[in-house]
């Protein structure tokens, strides 16, 4: 289950620096680590973990496989592509699927970089991308009401009369330049409109793509973007897609390590927005450890044991049995599943089990 970010944002705002710097650093990871661009747009990157790496310590492994994330960088919007102005529109089809949005919004001033909308404005930028995938959606519902509209009025099926009801209040909500996320659907009414992968129905963090000496503290706009971004409780990812990219570039991890010092960081921010990403989709990380492989495995907050089973091989949910669970502090406590189990730490779960994040992961199952 890789977990897809598309990039979205204006020409020229540093998608693709962004984008660059996340392929990037996926190819300079040592050669256990795998990047595959699947289209020349799309990149498959490995979620930094130290916890992972912390286990590999432990258990000293064949193989450490990590858990991706993919990125998909299309050509900038610009007001009209989703009626087909610019390159944008062809693309937007492309992030249809991604369960996440990034902005990245431009909030640094540089005037050898080509810039259409006048002065430097991060929030009116939003607005035009926000109007763009707004329309785009609306065009969506439209036709799914005129599919629907008669069925819904004629017929006597409730569920197709709710459905109608749900499509004609997000008619209404976009056309007052809103996005569907902020209508908080519940999961039966989401139903009506998942065919239609609403662009704005997608969470999303916005990048403030700021200059290399407000890389700390932020600077005027990054701040106008902040107020903005909490209106609609998104999180805003202060960082400089150049550097980043910079960083992503350099294989030696020494020279990594005196770059990110000279700019004070502990760690590249692309590490943050990934981060970032995972929590936005309320996604955790469960590991199985052995000596063959220790490897991390996404899933969702709040998935039982045989369903996170399942992520490793469908047979492994069909065939559940139990699970051996250790929490990853506990591990790290005793240093080996062997010692955590001599201590009592080492539980056995249910099917009803609710993994936890970090939990260190052994199924029995039955084929
Ligand atoms: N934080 C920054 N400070 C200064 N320059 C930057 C910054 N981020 C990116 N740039 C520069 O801005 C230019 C545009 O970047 P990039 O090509 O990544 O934009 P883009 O959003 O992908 O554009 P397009 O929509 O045309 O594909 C590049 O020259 C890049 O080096
Ligand atoms: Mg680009």
């Amino acid at each position: 289950m890789a977990l897809q970010v598309g990039i979205v944002g204006l020409p020229n705002v540093g998608k693709s620096t962004l984008f660059n710097a996340v392929s990037n650093s996926a190819k300079a990871q040592a050669s256990n680590y795998r990047f595959c661009t699947i289209e020349p747009n799309v990149g498959l990157v490995d979620v930094p973990d130290a916890r992972l790496m912390k286990l590999e310590e432990l258990v000293k492994p064949n193989r450490v496989v990590p858990t991706t994330i993919e990125f998909v960088d299309i050509a900038g919007l610009v007001k009209g592509a989703s009626k087909g102005e610019g390159l944008g529109n062809k693309f937007l089809a492309n992030i249809r699927e991604v369960d996440a949005i990034v902005h990245v919004i431009r909030c640094f001033e540089d005037d050898n970089i080509l810039r259409d909308e006048g002065p430097i404005h991060p929030v009116g930028d939003k607005g035009i991308i926000d109007t763009e995938l707004q329309l785009k959606d609306l065009e969506s519902v439209e036709k799914k009401i005129s599919r629907t509209e008669k069925m819904a009025k004629t017929g006597g099926d409730p569920k197709a009369k709710r459905e109608y009801e749900i499509l004609k209040q997000c008619q209404e909500h976009l056309e007052q330049g809103r996005n569907i996320r902020e209508l908080n659907l519940s999961k039966e009414d989401s139903v009506a409109i998942a065919d239609l992968f609403l662009l704005t129905a997608k969470p999303v963090l916005y990048v403030a793509n700021v200059d290399e000496a407000s890389i700390h503290t932020g600077n005027k706009f990054s701040e106008a973007l902040a107020v903005a971004a909490k209106e609609e409780g998104a999180q805003v990812i202060i960082m400089n897609n150049s550097i980043e990219a910079q960083i992503s570039e350099m294989e030696d991890p020494a020279d990594k390590e005196l770059f990110l010092s000279e700019y004070s960081l502990t760690e590249p921010g692309l590490n943050r927005l990934i981060r970032s990403a995972y929590d936005l989709l309320q996604l955790i990380t469960y590991f199985t450890a052995g000596v063959q492989e220790v490897r991390a495995w996404t899933i969702h907050q709040g998935w039982k044991a045989p369903q996170a089973a399942s992520v490793i091989h469908t047979d492994f949910e069909k065939g559940f049995i139990k699970a051996e669970v250790i929490a990853y502090d506990d591990y790290v406590k005793f240093g080996s599943e062997t010692a955590a189990r001599d201590n009592g730490r080492l539980r056995i779960e249910g099917k009803e089990y609710i993994v936890a994040d970090g939990d260190v992961m052994h199924f029995r199952f039955n084929v």
